[in-house]
């Protein structure tokens, strides 16, 4: 790990996913800057070789036996690619692997939310490569060899990979999706070095499963309703078993406490009755059936998996808030203390800062329109849950917001650690109404979703935002709306920048502080990776990949129905309203300098 930690204090490299392993995507580099922005122009572009969306970000690594070497990976089935950037203007690929043997076709169908990757993690001359047919694969980073492959992910059981693994000390620690599918989710640490088990820790069943100790209950200020195997007895009958909770997005880890961070998806069908003992919305939210430990941020110790806290944001959720966005690790000044924090944008709607210590709840303020909940109460952590924007009966149709897809889906935010309460967050404005329908069935690896959901703009013309976010004081600074979504990360630079991509090929580089767009260029398709930047020779590069997909993609990728209102669980209808379905799709990576 202290090659890793180095890497990330050097800004000429992008070593890790998101930049640095508390995944602040901020980077130290200003030779790219305000006042020299409107010369940035492209130098070079590589096809990834498939079509459907492209999310995540490639890594840069200064030394691979002596040359400076790019990593990237494309959508399934996850072509690697690694590019020489001795001379960094014209990069020259000196090796690309796709896995071929025992690839699993039927991981396409089961992805809920296109077949995408958010990317690939290094060490040691070793890159870890997901796939969706969920191998984890370790290759020799200078020949792209096979070192060792373990099969990670089952898609006959619902459970398909889209995540990036991240490496934290000697392990390698990855998880899986498929809460729409039935799975039961968990996260795994592989040995970095023969990829054996180090250790598994479920998002559902008996304490042990959960790797959860009668010392984490006590330690945890918001354990809500403690008790022993909450992971099974907050389900009615055996439901937990298909309970999801699958930690599907983004993993963060703090080197000095020794903790992975890494937060769960939702409890698998969206019809909540099926999730509930009792027969009102009243009883079910009085703690009893929460779900746990699905919508839950989990700070794991990396040698063993215990969990040292847990927080749901979402106890038995109504309205698919998956709570797996990115855990940034970043510390403040909190009320005149000085706090290691994590926090987490969710896709309820809430901005929540932790004590990642201990996981006191410092704040929960609204950062989009909210009305599923009048507030989050500090003390018991629980969300103050509004009867009316809250799912229930099958068949009764409940207006929400934010949709399905949240005030953020997995689109990373970031933020300067010099100012570590102001963010820039990707945000998606939309509501939705949703009716919950019968349970027909519980067979795993087969669609478990059972509502009709018709997500709608919150306001005609605007369903994105880019926002400068204060967590601490729930205050937005400025924003810019865009007609789209806005489904690609941010980047963050000490030359005054933001960089992010919208959803028709916009590529923009914004004032920090004022939010002006300085720079914009369209690229093929529609951007949801998210942008990096690194230095070779003395200059400094921006990339990032473009490629329309993801949920919101869907009906472009998947060539859904348009007119069909209830589609695949609800996609259709937003690209009606937005016209997404004109925007081509293909695989590139664009990469910017500065003219000379
Ligand atoms: O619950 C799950 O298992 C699961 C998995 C995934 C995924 O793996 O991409 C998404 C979602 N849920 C989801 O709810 C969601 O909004 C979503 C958006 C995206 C994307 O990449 O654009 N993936 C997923």
């Amino acid at each position: 790990n202290d090659e890793i930690t180095k890497r990330e204090k050097d800004p000429n490299q992008w070593g890790a996913p998101g930049g640095d392993q508390g995944l602040k995507r901020h980077s130290a580099l200003k030779d790219i800057n305000t006042k020299n922005i409107d010369k940035l122009q492209m130098v070079w572009s590589q096809a990834s070789g498939t079509m459907r969306g492209h999310e995540g970000q490639p890594l840069v690594i200064e030394d691979v036996g002596g040359k400076p070497m790019m990593f990237l990976i494309s959508g399934w089935p996850n072509i690697v690619q690694a590019l020489d950037l001795s001379d960094p203007d014209n990069p020259k690929q000196v090796w690309n692997y796709v896995k071929t043997s025992d690839r699993d076709e039927s991981a396409v169908p089961r992805a809920c939310c296109d077949t995408v990757n958010r990317g690939l993690s290094y060490s040691g001359g070793t890159v870890i490569v997901p796939t969706l047919d969920g191998f984890v694969i370790a290759l020799d980073a200078q020949t792209g060899k096979e070192k060792w492959v373990v099969k990670h992910a089952f898609p006959e059981k619902g459970e398909t990979q889209t995540s990036v693994p991240i490496i934290a000390e000697d392990k390698v620690i990855a998880a899986f999706g498929g809460d729409e599918f039935a799975a039961r989710g968990r996260l795994v640490a592989y040995n970095f070095k023969d990829g054996s088990v180090a250790w598994t820790c479920h998002s559902t069943g008996s304490d042990k499963d959960v790797c959860l100790t009668p010392e984490t209950n006590k330690a945890n200020p918001h354990y809500g309703t403690a008790g022993k195997d909450l992971g099974i007895n907050s389900y009615p009958n055996d439901e937990w078993k298909r309970g999801g909770g699958a930690p599907w997005a983004w993993y963060s880890y703090d080197p000095e406490l020794k903790i992975v961070y890494a937060s769960t998806g939702n409890p698998g069908n969206w019809s909540p009755t099926t999730r509930c003992k009792f027969d009102t919305h009243e009883k079910c939210n009085e703690g009893e059936q929460d779900n746990k430990w699905s919508m839950t941020i989990f700070a794991r110790k990396v040698d063993t998996g215990e969990a040292v806290w847990a927080y749901q944001m979402t106890p038995f959720d109504q309205w698919d808030y998956d709570g797996v966005n990115e855990n940034i690790l970043v510390d403040m000044d909190v009320d005149g203390k000085k706090r290691k924090t994590l926090v987490h944008f969710d896709r309820n709607g809430f901005a929540y800062v932790m004590d990642r210590v201990d996981g006191t709840l410092l704040r929960a303020h609204k950062f989009v329109t909210v009305n599923w909940a009048e507030k989050v109460d500090l003390k018991t952590g629980r969300p103050v849950k509004v009867k009316e924007h809250s799912p229930f009966k099958i068949g009764t149709n409940t207006q929400a917001c934010p949709s399905a897809m949240g005030g953020k889906d997995q689109q990373p935010a970031s933020v300067d650690p010099k100012e570590p309460n102001i963010f820039y967050v990707p945000t998606n404005n939309w509501c939705m109404e949703d009716e919950p329908q019968e349970r027909t069935h519980t067979q795993q690896g087969t669609v478990y979703v059972f509502a009709n959901v018709y997500m709608y703009p919150e306001k005609p013309g605007v369903t994105g935002k880019l926002k400068k976010f204060d967590v601490l004081t729930g205050k937005t600074i400025w924003e810019i709306p865009d007609p789209y979504p806005n489904w690609s990360g941010t980047l963050n630079t000490d030359g005054g920048l933001v960089f992010y991509g919208s959803l028709n090929g916009d590529f923009r580089a914004v004032d920090r502080n004022d939010g002006k767009v300085l720079w914009s260029r369209k690229l093929a398709s529609g951007i949801i990776g998210n942008p990096i930047t690194y230095k070779v020779k003395g200059k400094q590069y921006v990339s990032v990949w473009s490629g329309i997909g993801g949920w919101i993609g869907l009906p472009v990728t998947a060539g859904l129905d348009m007119d069909d209102k209830y589609g695949a669980i609800g996609a259709t209808a937003m690209a009606k309203v937005t016209g997404l379905d004109k925007i081509p799709q293909g695989g590139t990576l664009y990469t910017f300098r500065v003219a000379e």
